[in-house]
């Protein structure tokens, strides 16, 4: 027997609920990948089988307001009532991702996912519903890529991440990556991508060409350019996807010819290489936060983006000089800084770059364009391990799964790169192309779902810990004893295999020195503010809620046990371990 019901909301209800009358067993269910008020639910087999079935995807709206809309009656009576959250509620209640715990309550808190999925976001996927889709999918962190589209149009996206996020219960968190001032291409008049082919004359040059730009003609970015190559110098695009040789100089144009043909993109980087090395003549003093740069930081900072990733990083100066900039335009706000590691300079000063910094990436694609593309995966596990070391999150980023922007499946090869990213413990993973103008960029998310799932989990069965040393990073008393507190709590969820770690943490900052322990079991991070925990979103094994808490930690407890017992996602006898900001213990107990 299969039934429909379609009925109205509220407006921004996100959950729905199924009551079996007459008795008060109730399933909720989230109102996903339906169309904004009018909920239409098709309901195979048998009514009650089916709602059995259905309580493994349970979802709950908190302290939602209620309001009956609809009776669906057939053997058994069902009142259908919506959810709306009231203005209260949220305050009263507990507040976690959607998806997160739909995962909580599917597989239970040993196999939630621990790496964090970032999604670049472009044409493919800048719809309402693709962005839905998205976080459906498991993205935790929307970036959006200044080097490409409008102001207007990152307006938008930024606005509908933040409306999915309202309306349906998602945590998505916006990463702004700024276009720094390396040399690139100019934006091809328009053109989605042009074909160079071998053996082809082209011309670069500084000049800007008309509409429509003359065949086989390419703007340069860089006003040096001209002077600075030489003839026989050869011109990477994209770090090797096109290759060109320079034949001849005339003035401001650069005579080239095509000696490895591909597809050219808008704006595509460019390096120039002589006798076998990267040439930086005065291109190495083009600053790396352009004024065009400035100007999206503004824009970044006006809009309250959770993070501003910094291309082509230099040296610490620059992060420390951004961020006392964010500090000074925007008063209590914390948007965090990210270095973009991307060059040779960046690789030189890692270390004070990455200690200046809120986070680093991996940035592979410019890197691998700098440095020879076989030295790529020992500085990507260089990297990742300092950010670990110095408890900064880290992504991995850029061809993760390149040929599912073509293709529905990836290459054995990319699934192996992603597992290898996933195995060195990498907070976050990305996707450029795939999900910015790939075919299928919910493929691709969920490929980086279920890879990381299934290497996280091959690698607590297997207990192949990497004995990391842990260096001291606290720098005052107080941060050494909240170091040692998690340190501590992190060794003892994993000896005694608790089933959960809690942390209250008011700048989320304990969160992050126990998911640099990279423990066993899921990390519930509380938090009071909505930008503290969409930041916390970023990092290792964190599941991020908003609650608003006290100091007094017997209090916290006891609200947090009944809210999440409540909700199903934790039952008594569970074993945790509970740390906070406020009191220098660390707590085992079994939920009562
Ligand atoms: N907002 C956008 N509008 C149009 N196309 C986009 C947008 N964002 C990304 N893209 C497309 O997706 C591709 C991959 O995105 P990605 O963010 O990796 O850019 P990129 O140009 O390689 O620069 P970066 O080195 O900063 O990553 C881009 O080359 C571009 O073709
Ligand atoms: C992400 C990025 O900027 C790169 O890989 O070059
Ligand atoms: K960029
Ligand atoms: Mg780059």
């Amino acid at each position: 027997m299969s039934r429909s019901l379609q009925f109205f909301t509220p407006s921004r209800a996100p959950y729905f609920t199924l009551h079996k009358l007459p008795s008060t067993s109730y399933t909720r269910f989230p109102v996903i990948n339906f169309p904004s008020k009018k909920h239409h639910i098709t309901i195979t087999k048998s009514l009650s089988s089916d709602l059995d079935a259905a309580s493994s995807q349970v979802l709950d709206s908190g302290n939602g307001q209620t309001g009956v809309s609809g009776v669906l009656s057939a053997d058994n009576v069902v009142a259908v009532q919506s959810h709306a959250p009231s203005e209260s509620g949220a305050a009263a209640g507990i507040e976690v991702d959607a998806v997160t715990e739909a995962e909580l309550k599917e597989n239970g808190f040993r196999s939630t996912r621990r790496t964090k999925l970032i999604c670049t976001i472009g044409p493919a996927t800048c719809g309402f519903e693709q962005l839905e889709a998205l976080a459906v999918g498991g993205m935790n962190v929307a970036r959006i890529n200044m080097c490409h589209g409008t102001r207007e149009w990152h307006q938008m996206v930024i606005e509908r991440v933040r409306r999915l996020n309202e309306e349906k219960g998602f945590a998505v968190a916006i990463m702004m990556d700024t276009e720094g001032s390396e040399i690139h291409m100019g934006d091809l008049g328009g053109a989605a991508s042009v074909k160079a082919e071998d053996g082809e004359i082209w011309t670069f040059s500084v000049r800007a060409f008309g509409t429509p730009r003359p065949e086989r003609t390419i703007n340069v970015n860089y006003d040096g350019f001209a002077e600075d190559v030489k003839v026989g110098d050869e011109l990477l695009v994209d770090g090797g996807m096109v290759r060109f040789e320079v034949i001849e100089k005339i003035g401001p144009d650069v005579k080239c010819r095509c000696t490895d043909p591909g597809l050219l993109l808008p704006r595509a980087n460019l390096t120039f290489w002589r006798d076998g090395s990267l040439v930086r003549e005065r291109n190495a003093m083009l600053p790396t936060i352009s004024s065009k740069d400035w100007l999206d930081i503004d824009f970044g900072i006006a809009e309250g983006v959770d993070f501003i990733a910094i291309s082509f990083v230099k040296s610490a100066e620059v992060i420390k000089h951004l961020k006392s900039y964010i500090a000074a335009r925007s008063r209590g706000s914390d948007i965090a800084v990210i270095a973009k590691i991307e060059s040779i300079d960046s690789l030189k000063n890692l270390e004070e770059i990455i200690q200046a910094s809120d986070g680093a990436m991996v940035a592979r694609g410019d890197l691998g364009a700098q440095i020879p593309l076989e030295q790529v995966p020992s500085a990507q596990q260089k990297i990742v391990q300092l950010c670990r070391q110095l408890n900064k999150p880290v992504i991995v980023a850029s061809q993760l799964l390149e040929s599912m922007i073509e293709y529905p499946t990836p290459t054995r090869a990319e699934v192996a790169d992603v597992s290898e990213a996933v195995r060195q413990r990498a907070d976050a993973l990305m996707l450029s192309g795939e999900s910015a103008m790939g075919q299928y960029p919910d493929k691709a998310l969920a490929v980086l779902r279920s890879v990381s799932v299934r290497i996280e989990k091959w690698w607590r069965e297997e207990k192949r810990h990497e004995a990391m040393v842990l260096p001291d990073v606290g720098t005052s008393f107080a941060d050494s004893i909240s170091e040692e507190i998690c340190n501590s709590a992190a060794k003892m969820a994993n000896n005694l295999e608790v089933d959960a770690l809690f942390v209250y943490t008011k700048t989320g900052h304990m969160a992050s020195l126990l998911s640099r322990c990279r423990p066993d079991c899921p990390i519930f991070a509380f938090t009071i503010t909505t930008s503290v925990r969409r930041r916390l979103n970023l990092q290792w094994g964190l599941i991020p809620f908003r609650l608003g808490f006290s100091d007094d930690m017997e209090s916290n407890l006891n609200k947090t046990f009944s809210l999440l017992k409540a909700r199903g996602m934790i039952k008594s006898g569970d074993l945790v371990i509970a740390v906070s900001d406020m009191l220098q213990s660390i707590q085992v107990m079994n939920v009562p």
